[in-house]
């Protein structure tokens, strides 16, 4: 290990792999530093790299892990298991599909699935319908989430509420927690939430000792990162892996600890010692980030609040005392902050970019500071304002949406979209004079049935509104014969109105923003489109409707921003955990939002301790004073408090505790932000799956519309029966790797595994069945040995990383290693599919996965049983490498041709989600097509 710069603390937490060992860090102190060099310790001291587990907080840490470890440890970090822990169990389950109820391929729901279902069951199906007023979805999943990760027995619930006495309600809440937890773990149920993959996982541990002692075996060294937030579960399911080698380290700082609300249990942290044998703790204290002043400050501040002693110090220069600023109102804040703002940029040498104004919630608190922001023309970016809902374009393609489903409006449908009138949007563009013509004629609730092309010819209607205003009635009128699904409607009304087309065009010919963030919600919205009706069942637009009526902002992502410029960073502290700018104002510190007044859980129904894991209370006030803590100490130079002292708010009691002496004023700040201080942005590998190769190869143009921009196009046919195909041979591969012989009983088995709802049973059952028990006999045929099954590769190239699954890696009956992938269709859909590139990208990515080198590679095609051999000759190989790397360019340089040759451009199943905007912008040029 290379010991520059690493301080003897750092370095004896790195080097230390005798017992289990609890890092304590503060803030600033290196703990990512830290973490990665012990796995490169670790991986140099001889531990094999595929059995060390990293867990992080969230995907995008481990992918950043990853990446920094790349550099030092290369190819050997595609498998080490680096992931979330919900990752990590959902693995584990499919690893041992024979000893649960959900197989290998069951669906994660997410954050947003999980509301959407929620939200669809609670009334009816969950008994809650009488409660409807004093429910909020959000509440009741939050209880359910942490019934689950505290392992709490739904039966002793309902007995518990039962037997002493407890309200109507209460025993109502834990009945429908029994539902809802007996849907999901129902054995013909596909998915589950992220808290029921934990505790799947953890009970399978627990009833089943061949399970645990095989995972036991499967990995060497647990590092957990963030250790201060994980929940009860997690820390079980740790807890009885790494018994009884106990080669186990966990990273945390217990001051940062700010997930209590949502489960996280500090105790984890706190007990560690107690727990663990001979269990040992560094403490890392010496922060690089922040100057003399703010170091102290926050040190201070939290000294008498924690649990282990410690005593953060830096050998950083002094630089300024914090900065207070006053104001007498919310908007006068506003223009306090942004005074301050414009002073550092225009006086201290600052730039926009290296200032964060951070909240404990966005939404909420920041509106008078972005008016501010906006009136002065300063640039900013916002995470967590969330309001994608509010956005014109969105709002108006519903409007649209409505009129074309025949949908009449509720009152809070018409409150939230029909606040204008849309024929006076972008989204239409309609000229002035049929505007006002249209007006007297229009109902705005029914608008496409208010005219129809006699009425347009009368109203003299120009040429082009008339085209656009009929070619939306004409989808209302196929609408109502053959209804099809919203997301094409989506594409459908885009085409019509022109809106796209007219976005895309001020986008790539002016590179107008404004069209860049309407272009990327409209992207955004897609993914909405197809998530709602994914999960509504149902074909009603009702049903879709009512679902996305009631769809809290923080289920989905935040509305587009600017990118790619100067601009002022706007986001929640929980965001900025992490994160470190060269400027932090923390903003609103008043006493309302940051007090320890509140001492108790506030949940929708109090789970009695005696049924939980976790028995400690969670303390509200305890951690709104480390959410505080957390924002002190992101900044590197200034830290600035806001506060309000007027009519309505008070300053928070953090302010006194810190001590005003402790301050400086605003006016008093004359430092200069020197050249070297700046904030450098960071610059992330973008990934790419081998999917999006093949679109970019394809058409580029519809890679930049699907995996640039994000756009969701519908699944077609084939992609259903494709997966279940797949599944299929995976389960049959995987049976073949063990040694298992496979008779016909088997492959009814496995088929009626993943053939489970129906529609692909009457579809595809019996036809699968014969065609996979034929290919099992054929490939017992040509497979010697079966080496890997679904093997995950990463294939590296300057800033963008290749990610993808190979099918199958055999030796075939020639002793020779073969790579497989299989397709479900027929051998002539083959050159259509790009699917020689794929091979060769895949046996460039596990070159030297293997001992011998990979001698040949093949397209299994199903339909028709046909194996088909590529070249990979050097030649071949060499040809592929640079035809990545000219793509990568490619994108990088944002070329994005159309290739009206493409395979997917114009097929029997209909033209390409763009086609019609490819032909508008094509029109331009050649005048139509
Ligand atoms: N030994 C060292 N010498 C100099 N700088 C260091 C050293 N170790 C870490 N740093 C730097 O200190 C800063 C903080 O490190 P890092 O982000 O890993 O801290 P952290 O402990 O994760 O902080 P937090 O918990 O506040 O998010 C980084 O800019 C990092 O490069």
């Amino acid at each position: 290990m290379e010991d520059i710069g690493l301080t003897e603390q750092q370095k004896e937490a790195i080097e230390y792999i005798d017992s289990p060992l609890l890092i304590v860090a503060g803030p600033g102190t290196g703990k990512t530093r830290v973490l990665t060099e012990k796995v490169i310790y670790l991986v140099k001291q001889g531990y094999n790299p595929n059995k060390i587990i990293v867990s992080t907080f969230t995907i995008k840490a481990a992918d950043e892990l990853r990446n920094r470890l790349r550099k030092d440890l290369g190819d050997s970090v595609e498998n080490m298991q680096i992931s979330t822990i919900h990752s990590f169990c959902q693995k584990m389950l499919q690893s041992f599909p024979e000893y649960h109820n959900f197989g290998n391929i069951f669906e994660v729901m997410d954050d947003l699935d999980q509301f959407l279902y929620v939200n669809r069951n609670y009334m009816w199906n969950f008994g809650l319908k009488e409660y409807v007023t004093e429910i909020s979805v959000n509440e009741l999943i939050n209880f359910y989430n942490r019934c689950t990760e505290n392992d709490v027995d739904p039966k002793k619930l309902v007995d518990h509420f039962k037997k002493n006495k407890g309200s109507d309600f209460e025993i109502a809440i834990a009945k429908s927690y029994e539902i809802y937890l007996a849907n999901l773990l129902d054995p013909n149920n596909t998915r589950l939430d992220f808290s029921l993959l934990e505790r799947e996982f953890y009970h399978l541990l627990q009833r089943n000792n061949e399970v645990l002692e095989l995972v036991r075996q499967m990995y060497d060294y647990i590092l957990i990162d963030e250790y201060q937030d994980t929940n009860p579960i997690q820390d079980a399911i740790f807890e009885l892996i790494t018994a009884p080698k106990y080669k186990i380290t966990v990273v945390g700082d217990e001051d940062q600890s700010i997930y209590g609300f949502r489960g996280a249990s500090v105790e984890n942290f706190r007990t560690f010692l107690d727990r663990y044998p001979n269990a040992k703790k560094i403490e890392l204290e010496e922060n690089f980030r922040s100057c003399k002043e703010i170091v102290q400050t926050y040190d201070e501040f939290m000294k008498p609040h924690r649990t282990f002693e410690k005593e953060i110090f830096t050998s950083n220069p002094e630089y300024s005392k914090p900065v207070i600023l006053y104001s007498d109102s919310r908007k006068s804040e506003g223009k306090e902050i942004v005074r301050f703002v414009e002073y550092l940029v225009q006086k201290c040498n600052a730039r926009y970019q290296d200032i964060a104004i951070l909240f404990k919630s966005v939404k909420f608190h920041s509106s008078e500071i972005i008016d501010e922001l906006e009136y002065k023309k300063i640039p900013y970016t916002t995470k967590g304002e969330g309001s994608l809902f509010e956005q014109e374009e969105i709002k108006n393609l519903l409007v649209l949406m409505i009129y074309i489903n025949s949908h009449y409006p509720n009152e809070k449908q018409k409150q939230w979209l029909f606040d204008h009138n849309i024929l006076e949007s972008e989204f239409l563009d309609l000229h002035e004079d049929t505007i006002e013509k249209l007006k007297n004629v229009a109902d705005i609730y029914n608008l496409l049935e208010s005219y129809d092309y006699a009425t347009l010819k009368k109203l003299n209607v120009e040429q082009n509104d008339a085209q656009k205003l009929m070619g939306l009635k004409d989808l209302m009128t196929l609408q109502k014969r053959n209804s099809v699904s919203q997301l094409k409607l989506f594409y459908k009304i885009l085409d019509a109105t022109q809106y796209n087309y007219r976005l895309f065009k001020r986008y790539l010919e002016k590179k107008d923003a404004d069209a860049d963030i309407k272009i990327r919600n409209l992207a955004i919205f897609s993914k909405i489109i197809h998530k709602v009706e994914n999960n509504t069942n149902s074909n009603h637009f009702k049903s879709f409707i009512d679902q996305l009526c009631y769809i809290p902002e923080n289920k989905i992502e935040d509305a587009a921003c600017i990118q790619d410029v100067d601009a002022v960073n706007l986001m929640t502290i929980h965001q900025a955990k992490g994160l470190e700018f060269p400027i932090v104002i923390l903003a609103g510190v008043t006493h309302k939002r940051y007090n320890t007044n509140n001492q108790n859980d506030e949940f929708i129904v109090e789970i009695p301790k005696k049924l939980m894991m976790n028995k400690s209370n969670f303390n509200r006030s305890e951690e709104i004073r480390r959410v505080f803590y957390v924002g002190m100490s992101r900044p590197q130079k200034v830290l600035a408090i806001s506060t309000i002292d007027g009519k309505y708010f008070k300053p928070s009691q953090f302010i006194d505790e810190i001590g005003l002496n402790n301050f400086i004023e605003a006016d008093n700040f004359s430092q200069i932000i020197s050249d070297n201080d700046h904030y450098i942005p960071n610059v992330e590998k973008s990934n790419l799956s081998f999917s999006s190769i093949s679109t970019y190869i394809s058409c580029p143009f519809r890679f930049f519309c699907r995996d640039y921009l994000g756009f969701q196009t519908p699944p077609g046919y084939f992609q259903a029966y494709g997966v279940i195909v797949h599944n299929c041979l995976k389960k049959i591969h995987v049976m073949m790797k063990e040694g298992k012989e496979i008779d016909i009983t088997d492959v009814v088995k496995i088929v009626d595994m993943y053939c489970k709802d129906d529609e692909s049973r009457e579809e595809w059952r019996n036809e699968l069945i014969t065609d996979l028990y034929n290919y099992y006999e054929k490939a017992c045929g040509f497979i010697y040995d079966v080496l890997d099954v679904e093997v995950p590769f990463s294939y590296i190239n300057k800033n963008i990383s290749i990610n993808g699954q190979a099918d199958l890696v055999i030796k075939n009956t020639n002793e020779e290693i073969e790579l497989i992938d299989y397709k479900s269709r027929y051998a002539e859909y083959l050159s259509k599919m790009n699917v020689d590139t794929q091979l060769r990208i895949y046996n460039l990515a596990l070159a030297n996965r293997y001992n011998e080198p990979i001698k040949k590679i093949s397209a299994y095609t199903f339909k028709d049983n046909r194996r088909i051999f590529f070249d990979n000759s050097n030649v071949e190989l060499e040809k592929t490498k640079s035809l990545i790397k000219s793509i990568i360019q490619n994108v990088e340089n944002k070329e994005f041709e159309r290739n009206w040759e493409g395979p997917i451009c114009k097929t029997k199943a209909g033209l390409c989600e763009f086609y019609q905007l490819c032909n508008m912008m094509e029109g331009d040029t050649k005048n139509g097509r």
